[in-house]
């Protein structure tokens, strides 16, 4: 296979675009307990003349979608120096909505977050005009992620499922802007105030999953991002500089029958010794298309010799709605209701024992019905 092409963006330095400083990234933590241990996928195996090597690539990744749903991907096109991004926000006027379904805008209280939509890469009008400038990088930054890196995970994902190579690419996966309906984040988690540290218990954002197909998220110097681990406690997710963390979305989940499991997650405070420091942090969510209802790919082999896995989470949901004769959202309701009713972790009305929030086993979980499914998930 001829060797993948790196990202090369255009040139920072135009005639025009005004000069940015270089991120200076943050001291990493010296905090070692509860982090979690992941999987690292070397992509570039993927272009390896010998097919074993290939084979060997597509087990280990077997083995990691299915144990954690979250891999480290390194070696994927992109150099660190490349990734070190940069947010300039004027936080002026576009402010998040949640009641539209779309993350898009700024969000408080937690710092400025800037999301691309369909909209946003075709409308300079809805983009800060700080970025203006610096659109020509962005959009090819984006473009690489998801053309690239995310085609060749699809590409391995469905060998896993060992169907033809562009089956998730083609059927699942959505097109049609930078980021198909999915959407590019710059965000700068600022520390938060002592009112709204107290109020959200540390939270930043709510245990969940992702609804897309994947989601490829930057590893950052402060740690805040968490994972659900099978001992049912939070673990921090390490710091790897220059690698991506690829977490597996619902869709992926319901497609694959269970096989891949879309990774519960949440975004904690940092470690006391990061506590005072910024986050900055770059994500691409990959979504599916929107008007088609999700089901598992009944085509693949690996689903029909082995059936489909029902341990937890959406899979499991969908599919008893679906044995009930019932309709399953489409993936852009399905998308669109979460975001619309995802709850601040300062809000004290809704997280409450009685309202959204049950014990199960000992352990606080939020629980909610959305369009007939049921969604159960570590606070
Ligand atoms: O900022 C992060 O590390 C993760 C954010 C996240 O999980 C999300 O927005 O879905
Ligand atoms: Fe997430």
């Amino acid at each position: 296979m001829p060797t993948t092409p790196a990202f090369n963006p255009p040139s920072p330095s135009l005639p025009g675009k005004p000069t940015v400083l270089p991120w200076v990234p943050p001291a990493p933590t010296k905090e070692t307990h509860n982090f979690a241990e992941l999987h690292t996928i070397d992509l570039a195996l993927m272009d390896s003349e010998d097919p074993a090597v290939v084979n060997a690539l597509v087990e280990q990744v077997k083995g990691a979608i299915r144990d954690d749903g979250f891999l480290f991907l390194e070696n994927y096109g992109v150099s660190l120096e490349q990734a070190s991004g940069r947010i300039e926000a004027d936080k002026a006027r576009l402010l998040f909505h949640p009641d539209t379904g779309r993350w898009a805008g700024y969000k408080h209280p937690y710092g400025f977050k800037f999301n691309w939509y369909t909209r946003e890469w075709e409308d300079d009008a809805f983009i800060p005009e700080c970025l203006h400038p610096f659109m020509d990088e962005i959009r090819a930054f984006a473009e690489y992620l998801t053309g690239s890196v995310n085609r060749r995970l699809l590409t391995l994902f469905s060998r896993v499922l060992e169907l033809p190579d562009d089956y998730l690419w083609n059927h699942v996966q959505s097109h049609g802007s930078p980021s198909g309906e999915g959407y590019f984040r710059h965000a700068l988690f600022r520390p938060v105030g002592r009112d709204t540290a107290a109020k959200s218990r540390g939270l930043r954002m709510h245990g969940h999953t992702d609804f897309g197909t994947t989601t490829l998220l930057f590893s950052v110097p402060i740690s805040c991002l968490q994972i659900w681990g099978h001992d049912e406690q939070w673990h921090y997710v390490p710091y790897k500089p220059g690698c991506l963390v690829v977490n597996i979305g619902e869709t992926l989940e319901i497609v694959s029958g269970g096989h891949f499991k879309a990774t519960r997650h949440r975004v904690f405070s940092p470690p006391a010794d990061q506590a005072h420091e910024e986050r900055l942090s770059l994500v691409l969510f990959n979504s599916s298309v929107g008007d088609i209802q999700m089901t598992p790919a009944r085509a693949s082999p690996l689903i029909q010799r082995e059936g489909c896995i029902e341990e937890q989470g959406v899979y499991r949901e969908f599919k008893k709605v679906m044995d009930a004769g019932a309709s399953v959202p489409t993936n852009k309701q399905w998308r669109e209701i979460q975001i619309a009713n995802a709850t601040d972790p300062t809000d004290s009305v809704r997280n409450r024992l009685g309202a959204d929030q049950v014990l199960i086993g000992g352990k606080l979980m939020n629980q909610r019905d959305f369009m007939g499914v049921k969604v159960t998930l570590p606070v």
